[in-house]
């Protein structure tokens, strides 16, 4: 049913925010929904307001009689049977650009992306001499998915808040893009998949960090966020414990070389996180958060918070070295980009200036990637480790001569506590011998 004059008129306001709002996309999204909408009714998922937003349809009217205000209206059905099988290809394609983009932003993709960079680099550093790249993938698919459910509830928590805020109020959920169960749907379907998909190509360990992962975002950071100013710190939990959940994928324990990038990745969200929310206090005022900058008017605290936390970065270098888990020049790289975030921070402290605050964000940027490359950089694949203990692993442990006179169970728990006693390179030939066969005793290719 074309819809009457008054409709119209609105349609027509729709039509002309939508091509003065930064998203000129409306017109392809509202008319990729004609081909689901066989009775001429948008979307049945839609809410009534979001109903509304999809009436402007840029799709020629099919009807002769309906002039210039039809454009504005619904498709009508028996003309939608008519459409040429190309428009009906077209829609089709937009609908599906649609809705990509909407998953995409829902799951905040960009930062998605980084966890995912995060939770790789902690898999590299558990996997020891021999990274699985098919492990890998998986793991990074895996957290993929589940950051993207994450960051998903989160927008449908936030809606609200989301469209008060300048920097969140296009986002699909506020703009009206996508309906809340079309979300939802979203969200729990990519969070179980990919929860599964760690379950079943990782191991339990690194399904079960990522799903309380996501409860800790979704259900406790998220609604703290406007209770009170800690959230920031538990949202650092939030972000340091993909790197783990990399490390317990690749090596099938937590153990303490495995905290060493999730303590970097703590301690680096607490200047990252303080400079935006200083940056962005309006917005977040009127978002209605309680964020720590926003009790604190000159800023000075704020600034305190950043500069200890940078601080608390410089042994990290030498701790990595220290264990064995990187070389000598990681600790010095290490050492120069931490002192030159401090050095960020300092100023921040000593001038609490928009500007200062905003080289405190860039050297917040630029520090994770650097760090995290250094470390996959000089890491030291005979870490102890993630070698130790893990039953997937046992082919990587060296040979050793005194290791085949005894039975095989002690066998094995004495190469295990060798490994973790005195890393080793072995011979290339432990490989080849036993790879494919990783439950034969190891063969011993040294002289008795
Ligand atoms: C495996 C798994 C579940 C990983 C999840 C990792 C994740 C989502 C990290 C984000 C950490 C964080 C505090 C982001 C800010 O959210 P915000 O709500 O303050 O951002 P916003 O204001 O832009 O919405």
């Amino acid at each position: 049913m074309w819809r009457n004059s008054a409709t119209v008129s609105f349609s027509s306001k729709l039509l002309s925010y939508s091509s003065s709002s930064a998203n000129p996309n409306y017109f392809h999204y509202a008319s990729a929904f004609s081909i689901f909408s066989p009775n001429g009714v948008v979307d049945q998922a839609l809410s009534p307001s979001h109903q509304r937003f999809y009436c402007s349809s840029a799709v020629p009217s099919p009807s002769p009689s309906s002039g210039s205000v039809i454009k504005l209206g619904f498709l009508a059905n028996k003309s939608d049977a008519y459409l040429p099988l190309s428009l009906k290809a077209r829609d089709a394609v937009q609908l599906a650009r649609h809705y990509g983009r909407c998953y995409w932003e829902l799951s905040k993709a960009r930062l998605s992306m980084l966890v995912v960079a995060t939770s790789g680099t902690g898999y590299v550093l558990g996997s020891g001499n021999a990274v699985d790249l098919a492990g890998l993938c998986y793991t990074c698919a895996g957290t993929m998915m589940v950051a993207a459910s994450a960051n998903s509830l989160n927008q449908v928590f936030e809606i609200n808040n989301d469209a008060k805020m300048k920097r969140t109020r296009l986002r699909p959920l506020p703009s009206g893009r996508i309906a809340i169960p079309h979300a939802v749907t979203w969200a729990s379907s990519v969070g179980f998949a990919g929860t599964a998909l760690l379950a079943c190509k990782a191991n339990m360990l690194a399904a079960g960090l990522a799903a309380s992962n996501l409860v800790l975002y979704a259900f406790v950071y998220t609604p703290l966020k406007q209770v009170h100013p800690v959230n920031t710190w538990v949202g650092a939990v939030v972000g340091a414990i993909p790197p783990l959940l990399g490390w317990a994928a690749a090596s099938g324990q937590i153990s303490l070389n495995g905290l060493i990038l999730p303590a970097a990745l703590y301690f680096w969200q607490i200047p990252h996180f303080m400079a935006l929310a200083y940056l962005c206090r309006d917005d977040y005022a009127a978002g209605g958060y309680r964020m720590f900058s926003l009790a604190d008017a000159s800023g000075r605290r704020t600034a305190a918070v950043a500069f200890r936390n940078c601080l608390y970065l410089i042994p990290l270098g030498f701790i990595a070295y220290d264990w064995g888990v990187a070389s000598g020049w990681f600790c010095v790289e290490s050492s120069v980009i931490t002192l030159a975030i401090s050095a960020a921070a300092f100023s921040f402290y000593r001038d609490r200036t928009t500007q200062k605050a905003r080289r405190m964000f860039h050297a917040s940027l630029l520090y994770l990637p650097v760090f995290m490359s250094g470390l996959l950089f000089h890491r030291l694949s005979d870490n102890p480790q993630c070698l130790a203990e893990n039953p997937n692993r046992i082919i990587e442990l060296p040979s050793f001569p005194e290791a085949v006179t005894e039975s095989e169970e002690d066998d094995q728990k004495k190469k295990v506590r060798y490994v973790t006693a005195v890393p080793q390179r072995r011979a290339p030939v432990a490989y080849a011998s036993i790879a494919p066969f990783p439950f034969l005793p190891v063969p011993s290719y040294v002289d008795q």
